[in-house]
Parts: structure tokens; C-alpha cells; sequence
């Protein structure tokens, strides 16, 4: 049981449930094979099937720890933070990330943009998924939409998706990871048909890091 003084630090997003926190290369979207330190924050209630960090979603599991000591760990590794999670949006990001930039470190967010945003960040990938969907001024921001493929549908939402972002949004499809198999011919197919989109892989999965 975490006490009602850390549960308001954690309210603030002075205190967060840290998952995890590891140095690996970035292997998604537009920054694959740069090196990146993650910060996994615990607590996503959007519920996607086929999320491949269903441990994330409780934050109870996971013990609030301060911003300032994410940050301190942070700073020893790399230049590029990218926030995830869970997911990250859950708490606000203000302070965390005022911490990062105070150190002069990039922020990057991987979201599904299901709550309000909340941080400074210098890279936002926008993830949308369709049972909990993005809210605000978060598709004029993203730097790069991300949309995962499991099925043919997937595809139609895609462009739902890709007509609420700005001019300027880079936009990917990445397919779901237990039916790559199937899906990497279609999404293939539809790039080369759609020239707009880009295809993305989870490249870290095939490298065999985290
Ligand atoms: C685990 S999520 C955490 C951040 C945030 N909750 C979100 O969904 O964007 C990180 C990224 O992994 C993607 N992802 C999660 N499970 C996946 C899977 N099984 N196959 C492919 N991509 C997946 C998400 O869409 C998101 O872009
Ligand atoms: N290497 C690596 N790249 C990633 N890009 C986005 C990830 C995520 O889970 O948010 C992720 C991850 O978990 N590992
Ligand atoms: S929003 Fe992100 S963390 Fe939450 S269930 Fe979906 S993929 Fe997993
Ligand atoms: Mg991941």
C-alpha cells in the first residue's frame, strides 16, 4: 500500500511508478538504431489485446519513485530519453520532463494519446488505438503517427488516423508482432500502393535486446 502523501506526489507526476529502465536502441518509428535510454512508467488502462507490456498496466506493481532520481539515472547514459510505458500520459509529465530538459537530454514519448499531453517533448510518436482514442491537441503535435496492423481493418483506420495529424506527421505502419507473419505482406503491398506511409518493424525483437 503506497501511503496518500506519495499517492499526491504521484498525482503531481513529482513521484512516478517506475517499470523499468534500460539502454537499448530505439527500434521503432523514425529514430530505429539510435541509441536511447527508456523509461517505462507503469499504468495503462486502454487494454490492447495484443500489448506486448501487459505488466505495465497495474501501476500498484510498480513502486513510485522520484523524477529526480529517474532523471540522475537518465543523464548517465545517453543523450536521448524515450518515455513509454504503460502508458505514459496516465500521469503528467511536467515534471519529469522538466527534470530531462534541465539536463539538456531530447525527449522523446511513445503515446497512444489517451490522455490529455502533458511534458515537453522533442519527438512525439502518436500510437493510436481504437478502443481508447487519441484526446486533443495531440494530433496537431506528433512528429510521427504510428499505427499497429493485426488485421485488414487496421488498414482503414489507419487513414481515419492519418487525416487528424498535421502536414508534416511521418507516417508508419507497424504490424502487430504475433501476426507479422501474415500481416508484413499486406502492409507491404499497401505501402507501395500508399506511398505516404512507411513501414515500421520492431527491430529491437530481431536484434534480440530489450
Ligand atoms: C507498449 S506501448 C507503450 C506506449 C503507449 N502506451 C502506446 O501504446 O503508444 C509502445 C509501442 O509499442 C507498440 N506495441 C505494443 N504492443 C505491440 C505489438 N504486440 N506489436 C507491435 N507493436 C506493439 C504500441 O503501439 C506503441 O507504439
Ligand atoms: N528497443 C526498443 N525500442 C522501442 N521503441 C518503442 C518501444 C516501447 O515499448 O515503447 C520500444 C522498446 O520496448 N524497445
Ligand atoms: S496503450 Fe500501449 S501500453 Fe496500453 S495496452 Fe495499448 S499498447 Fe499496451
Ligand atoms: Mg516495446
Amino acid at each position: 500500500m503506497v501511503s496518500e502523501e506519495i499517492m499526491d506526489l504521484v498525482n503531481q507526476g513529482t513521484m512516478l511508478p517506475l517499470m523499468e529502465e534500460f539502454y537499448t536502441i530505439q527500434g521503432e518509428g523514425y529514430h530505429k538504431g539510435t541509441a536511447a535510454y527508456f523509461i517505462r512508467v507503469g499504468g495503462c488502462d486502454v487494454g490492447c489485446h495484443w500489448c506486448d507490456v501487459k505488466e505495465s498496466w497495474n501501476a500498484e506493481t510498480h513502486p513510485p519513485i522520484s523524477v529526480d532520481a529517474i532523471v540522475e539515472n537518465a543523464t548517465k547514459h545517453s543523450d536521448t530519453i524515450v518515455v513509454t510505458g504503460g502508458e505514459p500520459l496516465t500521469w503528467d509529465m511536467n515534471p519529469l520532463t522538466q527534470g530531462l530538459k534541465a539536463q539538456n537530454l531530447q525527449t522523446h514519448i511513445e503515446t497512444s494519446g489517451a490522455y490529455p499531453l502533458t511534458g515537453t517533448w522533442d519527438w512525439i510518436c502518436l500510437s493510436p488505438k481504437k478502443n481508447k482514442l487519441p484526446v486533443g491537441e495531440i494530433y496537431n503535435k506528433a512528429h510521427e503517427l504510428k499505427v499497429i496492423i493485426y488485421n485488414k481493418h487496421d488498414f482503414i483506420f489507419a487513414e481515419e488516423q492519418a487525416a487528424k495529424v498535421s502536414q508534416d506527421c511521418i507516417l508508419y505502419l507497424q504490424p502487430e508482432w504475433s501476426v507479422r507473419e501474415k500481416m508484413i505482406p499486406q502492409i507491404v503491398e499497401y505501402v507501395m500502393k500508399n506511398p505516404k506511409w512507411k513501414v515500421s518493424l520492431q527491430t529491437h525483437k530481431y536484434l534480440n535486446i530489450p
